[in-house]
């Protein structure tokens, strides 16, 4: 469990994270997520006691990070794989970082082989590196002293479509198993795919936070019938903005249950009825840090000037 409690950092007079709270739960994948410069990195690195808050409080597992008696072993951290000793061999790193958390050299064999890095791999130093291999290293050494919770900042970057895969299903059987597991990443579909818990931060502060399946069944249901226009007007009757699509389809914006209430009230026989997915999450990150994107920025910039 984590326990982000009315998180404040300020950097000058810049406020890179404001007022911030939410509960990373055991069991669950949390998804963070935000634009460039929203604040996650910040909100990370002050779960893992690099950087003193402002105000507020975290807590991991019930304590400060640095009142945990034996942090390498309760928690998995991965913030920066670059950050590793670029003179050092990947079986290196994971050796001292064995050692230091007394933990037994068989451990790191272990998790080369969990991270799929070949001994001859494991023997580079990390300067030859590809940044997928880093993030492979980066993982490893998250997870060398089976900690509880995994706290990752973009662990996919650079990570090939089997390693994304790959991941995917370690940190699902890590929550599975009853981990908490925190993740930042821009590759929002992983996320769609992964998380069961989302927090959207943008200009450091909560924008939306929920479970996925609430978050985006307030972005829409799509629902399909033989004739769309038919179920639009029956949906727009009963008061639900509908928007009619290809091949029967209609995306209206309320959940499941009122949807096909509707049409079964109407008369209309259903093809499909489904959360909207694609481009859902990406609709509502857009939507919901519209005012924080750099891009809008811009435009409404440029409007302004015109
Ligand atoms: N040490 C620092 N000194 C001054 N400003 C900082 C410092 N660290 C972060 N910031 C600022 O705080 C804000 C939040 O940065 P942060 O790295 O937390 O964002 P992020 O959400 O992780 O972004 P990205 O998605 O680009 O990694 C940014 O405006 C950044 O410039």
């Amino acid at each position: 469990m984590i326990t982000v409690e009315s998180l404040s950092k300020s950097y000058g007079s810049h406020a890179a994270v404001d007022d911030v709270t939410f509960i990373a739960a055991p069991g669950r994948v949390t998804g963070f997520l935000g634009p460039n410069g929203a604040g996650k990195s910040t909100t990370m690195r002050v779960m893992v006691g690099l950087t003193p808050p402002s105000s507020g409080d975290v807590h991991v597992l019930g304590r400060r990070f640095e009142d945990l008696p034996d942090p390498g072993r309760e928690v998995g951290v991965l913030l920066d794989a670059s950050a590793q000793h670029a003179g050092r061999t990947g079986r290196e790193i994971l050796t001292i970082a064995a050692l230091t958390m007394g933990l037994p050299r068989s451990r790191v064999d272990a998790m080369l082989e969990r991270v799929s890095l070949t001994p001859d791999e494991a023997g580079r130093r990390v300067r030859n590196y590809s940044l997928g291999m880093r993030q492979r290293l980066g993982i490893a050494t998250a997870l060398l002293g089976d900690p509880e919770v995994l706290i990752l900042d973009e662990p996919a970057n650079g990570l090939d479509p089997a390693g994304i895969r790959w991941m995917r299903d370690l940190l699902r059987g890590f929550a599975d198993d009853g981990g908490t597991v925190l993740l930042s990443s821009h590759l929002l579909h992983e996320i769609e795919v992964i998380a069961d818990d989302l927090v959207v931060i943008g200009n450091g502060r909560i924008v939306a936070q929920g479970t996925k399946d609430e978050l985006l069944a307030s972005a829409g249901t799509l629902v399909r019938a033989a004739d769309g226009t038919a179920l639009a007007a029956a949906l727009q009757a009963a008061g639900i903005t509908a928007t009619p699509s290809s091949g029967g389809a209609v995306l209206a914006e309320s959940d499941l249950t009122t949807v096909g209430t509707v049409a079964f009230d109407a008369g209309i026989a259903l093809l499909e009825l489904r959360a909207a997915d694609g481009a859902r999450l990406e609709e509502m990150f857009l939507s919901l840090t519209a005012d924080t994107q750099r891009e809008s920025v811009q435009h409404r910039t440029e409007g302004a000037a015109a």
